[in-house]
Order: structure tokens, then C-alpha cells, then sequence
């Protein structure tokens, strides 16, 4: 991504990215055309590959169909093992920004370094049961940092707001680092996490459970932005 669009974001947030994964697959173009008309600013694409994670989705072929579909920044989060032999090919396919696992791999630092060398937004996200001083060295390399709120792999999951006080303590040791949080966001729990200092969203059921994508934006939003 270019430092333009984190730019964009960070001076949009909070911002709501839409997790595709609970999307109509046999649809896309309307999926991202109903997420356009909502006002969505960027995608979250969750990549699993049924070995880092109990889950399988899908891979480059659909990063690259959503890159056809919108100029709109696409947020790639990689619940992969091994991730550093597939930057490449996801950022080819269009990721803007790429988040690994820190538990994905044993260096977090060059991980982040090799995905800044492609021209793209650098990630790292971490897991309910992760401590957060994980990865404290590592975010003077990272534009993101994603804390989980549900275990990686699956969604429709409950909020576990563990995820609260790492966005805390990043922010304390941390002031630029964009800071994401992922898993069981919605109406009930969007306020909390704006309120301890979320910048990015991510929302899949609480979005593609709902008949109407534009009120669930809209409401969504309302509900953020009053608690940041
Ligand atoms: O990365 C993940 C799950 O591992 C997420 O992006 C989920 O897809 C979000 O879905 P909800 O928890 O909002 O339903
Ligand atoms: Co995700």
C-alpha cells in the first residue's frame, strides 16, 4: 500500500474494513458494489490455509478477482504458516497491505522489512493467547498492528476482549502504528474498541449477516465514532 492510503486511513479513522469472508462468493461484483454504495473505505481478505489455522478460504486467484473488482485498498490478513514464500505472490495478485502472524514465523522483524521491500503495507497481527510484547521490536518495522479478538480461523465468533488491552499497551509504546482489531466486532463491541484507541475495523458477520449493508455500515460507524 502506498503511504498514501495508510495516510488516508489514518486520517479516516475509525474506519470499518468489511472481512469477506462471510461474503456470497458466486457474487462478488455485487458484494463489493453493495459495499461500494455503503461508503467502505478499504477490504480485509482473510487468506487460511487449513494448517495455521483448523480453516481453508482461498488464495491469490480471489486477491487478484477482488483487485479487478475496486481500486479500493485491500487489506490482506495471511493466516498462513510459512508466509515469507508467499508475499510475492500476494502482493502481485494486489494486496496493499499484508499482515502475517507473529506466530506464523520466527523473525517478525525481517518478515515486516521483506514485505516493505515489495511496496506494500507491512502487518503483524497476533492471537488472543499471544502476549503483546511479542511483538514490541518489531513495530518500529510494522505500518499495522492486528490484535486478535477471536482465535484466528473462523467467523461469527465471540468478541474475547483481550484484544482491548493490547491495543492499550501498543498504543503506550507505540504512537504511528496503525492498530486493528478482528474477530466479533458489532454493534455490542465496536464502541469498546474504538474507545481503547482501534483505528481499523474489521467486521464480517455483523455485516454480511444483515440484509442491508449500507444501515449496517452506517450504524456501525455511528457506534464507533461516538466512543473514539
Ligand atoms: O480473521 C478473521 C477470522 O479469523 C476475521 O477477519 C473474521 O472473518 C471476522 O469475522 P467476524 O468475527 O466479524 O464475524
Ligand atoms: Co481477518
Amino acid at each position: 500500500m502506498s503511504r498514501d492510503h495508510l495516510a488516508q486511513l489514518r486520517e479516516a479513522a475509525p474506519v470499518i474494513l468489511p472481512s469477506l469472508l462471510l461474503c456470497d462468493f458466486a457474487n462478488l461484483e455485487r458484494e463489493v458494489e453493495r459495499l461500494l454504495a455503503a461508503g467502505v473505505k478499504a477490504l480485509h481478505l482473510d487468506v487460511m490455509d487449513g494448517i495455521f489455522v483448523p480453516n481453508m478460504t482461498y488464495g491469490m486467484p480471489i486477491v487478484a478477482a477482488f483487485r479487478k473488482l475496486t481500486d479500493l485498498p485491500l487489506d490482506v490478513h495471511l493466516m498462513i504458516e510459512k508466509p515469507q514464500q508467499y508475499i510475492r505472490q500476494f502482493h502481485e495478485a494486489g494486496a496493499d497491505v499484508i499482515t502475517i502472524h507473529a506466530e506464523a514465523v520466527d523473525d517478525v522483524a525481517s518478515t515486516l522489512r521483506e514485505i516493505h521491500s515489495l511496496g506494500c503495507g507491512a502487518g503483524v497481527a497476533i492471537n488472543p493467547d499471544t502476549p503483546v510484547d511479542v511483538i514490541f521490536d518489531a513495530l518500529p518495522e510494522a505500518d499495522l498492528a492486528l490484535m486478535m479478538s477471536v482465535n484466528a480461523g473462523f467467523g461469527g465468533q465471540s468478541f474475547n476482549p483481550v484484544a482491548l488491552d493490547k491495543i492499550r499497551e501498543v498504543r503506550r509504546i507505540n504512537s504511528d502504528v496503525l492498530i486493528e482489531i478482528d474477530g466479533g466486532v458489532n454493534l455490542d463491541t465496536i464502541g469498546r474498541c474504538t474507545e481503547a484507541g482501534a483505528d481499523l475495523l474489521v467486521v464480517g458477520s455483523a455485516i454480511f449477516g444483515k440484509p442491508d449493508y449500507i444501515t449496517a455500515v452506517r450504524d456501525l460507524n455511528s457506534a464507533a465514532v461516538a466512543a473514539s
